[in-house]
């Protein structure tokens, strides 16, 4: 039988069920390599481990809880202020919305109280974190002022004021990095509109041929933005938190339908960021040496780069792996859940807890405390 004889139908569907990585088009591999170097990281790591009778335990409650709240890809649209097509988006406009979130979803960090910190009103309300990049975005488009189109972003008219405009606080404390995040958006748009042949971010999605690691590849080769690398006990190491949590966005969005399809989704892993790894520690799922434990106590901060950093940020993408692996072990049947289900679900949960010391009661979440 020769090659020749192979019917391409077969081998597509094949490679859709077993999520077998194409031929490399452009070049482009499927695989990311986050989850190898993840694993590299906590095999190497001395600062931080993970238990793994926490694991196990959080594993279970997490499941149940996740099963309770039938927590799915739905989830991510009856958040109040995620973009959502009801909202009169085209499906352009709202992967072009989503591709802005996640360019500019980091650092929301402040030092300062509650009630001093970085803050954006909208439609009455007040919202900090992640949740004021979104009322920033969703208040710039309801002035008619298209921030999220990428267009938009290299166009003569879009000043540094514009940007103050649109991301202003409703305190004396500005959003953190604005300048950063002002660079990224013109480095972003002459990527996309500048660059001959005319590129898109729908463009990139057909290159990336419905593979979520191909499209991770495909953002980190063109957006110096999304090259979230380290290095570590000599080797560099692949982290891409925003490439992997655009296209998991998308998935969510798009309720993995239309340019939320992707047939290797699970080989996306969890988006190594700062709340998250916070809730694994709590939850006992990862321990810290004592000095990296005084130094969190003292809310001392720790270098992007710097060993510890990279260790807390490994150790949890694997630890969520473990996680995955716990759930599927217990529960052969939910197969559904994968590393972006479960940390979308660590993040939200995350914040709920937030919420429940900020309005003084210790909201009862059935997990470990
Ligand atoms: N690992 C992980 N990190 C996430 C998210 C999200 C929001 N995703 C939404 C989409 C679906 C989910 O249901 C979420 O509602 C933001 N972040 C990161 O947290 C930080 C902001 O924190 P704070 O200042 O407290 O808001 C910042 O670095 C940001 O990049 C996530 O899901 N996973």
């Amino acid at each position: 039988m020769s090659d020749d004889d192979v019917d391409p139908e077969l081998v597509e569907l094949l490679r859709q069920r077993f999520g077998l990585s194409g031929p490399a088009q452009d070049g482009i591999s499927s695989d990311t390599g986050v989850l190898k170097d993840a694993e590299y990281i906590y095999n190497n790591a001395i600062d931080v481990s993970i238990d793994m009778y926490g694991t196990k335990a959080a594993a279970e409650s997490i499941h149940e809880a996740m099963l309770q709240r039938a927590y799915s890809t739905h989830t991510w649209s009856e958040h109040e202020l995620h973009p959502t097509k009801s909202q009169g988006l085209s499906d352009v406009d709202l992967v072009n919305f989503v591709f802005t979130i996640d360019l500019l979803n980091f650092s929301f960090w402040s030092e300062l109280p509650d009630s001093e910190r970085f803050q954006v009103e909208y439609k009455g309300k007040r919202y900090t974190g992640y949740k004021s990049l979104l009322a920033c975005l969703q208040r710039a488009l309801d002035e008619g002022i298209p921030a999220t189109t990428p267009r938009f972003w290299v166009d003569k008219s879009c000043s540094d004021e514009t940007w103050k405009h649109v991301f202003r606080s409703a305190t004396e404390e500005e959003i953190p990095l604005l300048a950063q995040r002002i660079a990224i958006l013109r480095e972003s748009g002459q990527v996309l509109h500048q660059s001959s042949p005319d590129l898109s971010v729908v463009r990139l999605l057909e290159k990336a041929e419905q593979s979520a690691g191909k499209l991770v590849n495909l953002l980190v080769k063109y957006f110096p933005s999304f090259r979230d690398e380290a290095r570590f006990e000599g080797r560099k190491v692949r982290l891409y938190k925003r490439a992997q949590i655009f296209v998991a966005d998308l998935w969510a969005a798009f309720n993995a339908t239309g340019y939320g399809i992707f047939h290797d989704i699970g080989h996306l892993t969890m988006f190594a960021d700062y709340r998250v790894p916070q809730l694994l520690r709590s939850l006992g799922v990862l321990s810290c040496s004592p000095p990296l434990e005084y130094t969190i106590r003292d809310k001392k901060q720790i270098a992007s780069g710097q060993s510890w950093e990279v260790q807390l940020r490994g150790c949890s993408i694997w630890a969520v792996e473990l996680i995955r692996r716990e759930i599927l072990k217990q529960h052969p049947d939910a197969a559904g859940v994968n590393a972006v289900l479960i940390d979308f679900f660590l993040y939200d949960l995350a914040k709920e807890r937030e919420a429940a010391v900020r309005e003084g009661h210790s909201g009862v979440d059935g997990l470990p405390a």
